[in-house]
């Protein structure tokens, strides 16, 4: 770490309160020099009163007395400020510190306002207003009094309308392909027939668990397995009443318990449920298939429903192997005890429909190649149905594409790397304030970052960095208190063995009424679902924010999400990716928006992700955003505060070598992740159009990390597959299944080949396919018209 005399003098936690000070400066002579013009301007400069403030508050009281500078003639001790601590110690020359945060950076196009509206269209994912209902569309009336009662539910969704009538049909020939949109209510389109179809199992005759599994629904990540998972225990936790016979109570579920089966349990404890029973069960599918392989007591050969939900984020995941050896499992299972019912072999009680086919439900957002496959797989038949209707908002004769809800405002800003981190700050205070002077409205927001390193830099960053001088941590977080133990004792998975506790829920000191949460895979699963859990129900502060990686990107249905803000572009899953992403908030006819920040050499992504998505952007300039966040009345004044909050930034990475290296492994595995976009987007998403030097300023860092320095170009980007790199690598999925030096690897692969990449079996090889493809409707009615003609 280099001694660069930095300087601070940033006394409270107040930003109003606080300027940047005097730093020796190194850096270009142009910087110097205009360092130099600025600083003699100001002397020149009456004294004017300054109200920088915060969107929180409106700071009209004056600037505090103008710090004398260091090397300024000794004043009498009692007129002259205490220098800080940091300056009291270490007296440095005299030399004003400029930021070099707005210099240098590329010229920007003139942009909108922050309070551009986007086109306002209807909600396209909420219930319909139509005069269908849900004993129209044919479900018991049982279950539609319990969605009314106790889930306040009235009136079905559009891919609800058109998928329940298929799936509640005794026509079970043919299986189901579901295309929605995100938030559309797609899980209870297939939890509900589900329920229906066992229901009158126990009128028929006596059932208990031990018939074992009925009904599995496979799901790509633990937090999508342990939600859905929550849906089902809500709709079978109910006690449903029989009209037929209103005396009695009749617990129709009693018997219909459910399972969830994630990878974070130990095997012994799975074992022991399965081998009870557990009539219908959740899973991620390493898990599931490991128990078809090894566990003698799973019963599974009645099972009459197999749900693959976000088909197309399985075979990103690399799971189309895993999905084969489920499909082989369930049917190999099936066939022997068919076998041994006929041969009497068997203890069941009653008998057994056998003729009775299994039927599969697979939703996707996408019908891709490889789904196509998937589908061609499992499927029999299929009926394709999707949500999507012209009132849904797509205008007729218009390519149908997978888009985000028609209501969602989607906005972007094209920000100079340099500026990256100061806006991220700028643009959550904005949205907090906005939000809490809104009668107090409380407010989660959802970040995403590239990679795991980048999560947890981030994390520590926001919740440690003080204005203060002495630095001291500021976030309560550090207690014991607020930490999660690791693990529950179930775990069996030595990597979730860590000694480390880790926190769940911080605070920090730049993001007032937030309460901030973080979630990747590297974390313990127990630690997972407590930052969701914190992230959806906090109610320590108004404002709640989740910074992620695409692990929260697919099917997790946060309530009140008011914003996502996409901080780095997706690496992966190109624009259907970005639909998941921003499908977070929005969701069943909600409002929301979503923010992308794109690097001035990424800008043509904004025009590319319009075309795919049917979407329009909203272009907000920075400025906007860093006075939205700032205050301010001109420019001058925002930039001050932004420097200032940079300036605490780099003061926390250099204040210890823990705090630089965490920076640079968030910065090498960032950059790294950057390289893995796909050959058909090198266009808009290339190392070599990075300035690294200004990207270095997003990771408070004042320059590349000595790997990464050189001519910008790929090729200097130095990949190490050390146990270091292993241990840290971004997880995808359930957290479990997906091998971070497979990534490593992949990583590696794209840059060297810089080329088209589409992957296999998870990994990523050249193909002059285009990974991110989306096939049209036409092309699943020909495969559907092709499995029909079988
Ligand atoms: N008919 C309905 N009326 C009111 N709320 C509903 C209805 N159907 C579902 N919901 C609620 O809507 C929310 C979103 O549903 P769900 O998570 O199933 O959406 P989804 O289509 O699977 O989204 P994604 O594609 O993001 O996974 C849930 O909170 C669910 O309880």
């Amino acid at each position: 770490m280099d001694d660069d005399g930095l300087v601070l003098n940033l006394a409270s936690n107040d930003v109003s309160a606080k300027r940047f000070v005097s730093v020796k400066k190194s850096g270009k002579w142009t910087d110097r020099l205009k360092a130099k013009r600025v600083a003699e301007k100001k002397r020149k400069l009456p004294q004017k009163q300054s109200h920088v403030h915060g969107d929180d508050e409106l700071d009209e009281s004056p600037r505090p007395v103008k710090r004398a500078r260091l090397a300024d003639p000794p004043k009498s001790p009692a007129t002259a400020p205490k220098p800080p601590a940091a300056a009291a110690a270490k007296p440095k020359p005299s030399k004003n510190f400029i930021s070099s945060l707005f210099t240098s950076n590329p010229v920007m196009k003139p942009t909108e306002a922050l309070a551009t509206p986007t086109p306002a269209s209807g909600p396209s994912n909420a219930p319909v207003t139509d005069s269908s209902t849900f004993l129209g569309l044919g479900l018991d009336p049982l279950l539609v009094t319990h969605l009314q009662s106790k889930l306040n539910i009235e009136k079905p969704t559009s891919i609800q309308r058109a998928s329940l009538p298929l799936l509640l049909s005794a026509d079970r020939t043919r299986d189901v392909f579901i295309q929605s949109q995100t938030g559309s209510g797609k899980t209870l389109s297939f939890l509900l027939p589900i329920i229906q179809d066992l229901l009158p199992l126990s009128r028929e005759s006596y059932i208990d668990r031990s018939i074992g599994t009925l009904a599995i629904i496979i799901a790509p990540t633990r937090e999508l397995a342990k939600q859905i998972s929550d849906v089902l225990e809500s709709l079978l936790t109910l006690r449903l009443h029989n009209p037929d016979n209103p005396e009695e109570d009749v617990r129709l579920t009693r018997w219909m318990i459910s399972g969830l089966l994630t990878g974070g349990a130990t095997r012994t404890h799975e074992k022991a449920r399965l081998r009870k029973g557990l009539p219908i069960l959740v899973s991620t599918p390493g898990r599931l298939l490991d128990h078809l392989q090894n566990t003698s007591c799973f019963n599974v050969g009645k099972c009459r429903w197999l749900v693959l939900d976000e088909a197309d984020r399985l075979m990103d995941l690399g799971f189309e192997e895993t999905i084969t050896g489920i499909l082989k499992g369930i049917d190999g299972r099936r066939n022997l005890a068919q076998k041994a019912a006929e041969e009497g072999n068997t203890m069941d009680v009653g008998g057994w429909d056998w003729s009775r086919r299994r039927r599969t439900v697979l939703c996707s957002a996408t019908i891709r190649e490889d789904v196509q496959k998937l589908a061609g797989q499992a499927l029999l038949e299929p009926a394709i149905v999707k949500g999507s209707t012209a009132e849904d908002g797509a205008a007729e004769g218009a390519e149908e594409k997978f888009a985000a809800p028609a209501q969602l405002q989607q906005k972007c800003v094209v920000v100079p790397l340099k500026l990256r981190l100061v806006t991220l700050v700028a643009l959550v205070r904005s949205l907090v304030s906005k939000a809490v002077a809104r009668q107090g409205q409380s407010v989660k927001i959802i970040v995403f970052l590239s990679c795991t390193d980048s999560v947890d830099f981030h994390w520590d960053l926001l919740r440690k960095t003080s204005m203060d001088d002495d630095d001291t941590a500021n976030d309560p977080s550090d207690d014991d208190e607020n930490e999660e133990e690791d693990g529950d004792g179930e775990g069996d998975d030595k990597r979730e063995r860590k000694p480390k506790r880790d926190a769940i829920e911080g605070r920090s000191a730049l993001l007032p009424n937030t309460s901030l949460f973080r979630l990747h895979g590297s974390l313990a699963t127990h630690t997972r679902l407590a930052s969701l859990k914190g992230f959806s129900h906090s109610s320590t502060n108004p404002a709640s924010v989740l910074l992620c990686t695409s692990v929260a990107a697919r099917g997790l249905d946060l309530p009140h999400v008011r914003a996502v803000i996409q901080y780095d572009l997706p690496t992966e899953g190109g624009a259907t990716e970005h639909v998941h992403r921003v499908g977070r908030t929005a969701r069943l006819g909600a409002r929301g928006e979503a923010w992308a920040f794109v690097a001035p050499s990424e800008e043509t992504w904004v025009d590319w992700v319009q075309e795919k998505t049917n979407a329009t952007l909203a272009r907000v300039g920075v400025d906007a955003v860093l006075r939205g966040g700032f205050g301010g009345g001109n420019a001058k004044e925002y930039e001050a505060r932004a420097t200032q909050v940079q300036t605490a930034f780099e003061h926390w990475v250099l204040k210890s070598s823990e705090h630089a290296e965490l920076a640079r492994k968030a910065f090498t595995s960032h950059v790294r992740a950057y390289a893995t976009h796909p050959g058909d987007e090198k266009h808009m998403f290339h190392v070599r159009h990075l300035h690294l030097g200004h990207l270095a300023k997003a990771f408070a860092l004042r320059e590349a990390p000595s790997t990464m320095k050189g001519p910008q170009t790929s090729a200097h980007i130095k990949f190490k597959s050390n146990s270091k790199s292993k241990g840290s690598g971004k997880h995808r999925g359930d957290g479990m299944d997906v091998d971070t030096s497979r990534t490593e690897q992949r990583m590696e692969h794209a840059v060297r080949q810089q080329g088209k990449l589409t992957k296999k079996g998870g990994m990523a090889v050249s193909s002059g396919a285009n990974e991110f493809q989306q096939a049209s409707t036409a092309d699943l009615e020909r495969m559907a018209a092709a499995f029909s003609r079988r």
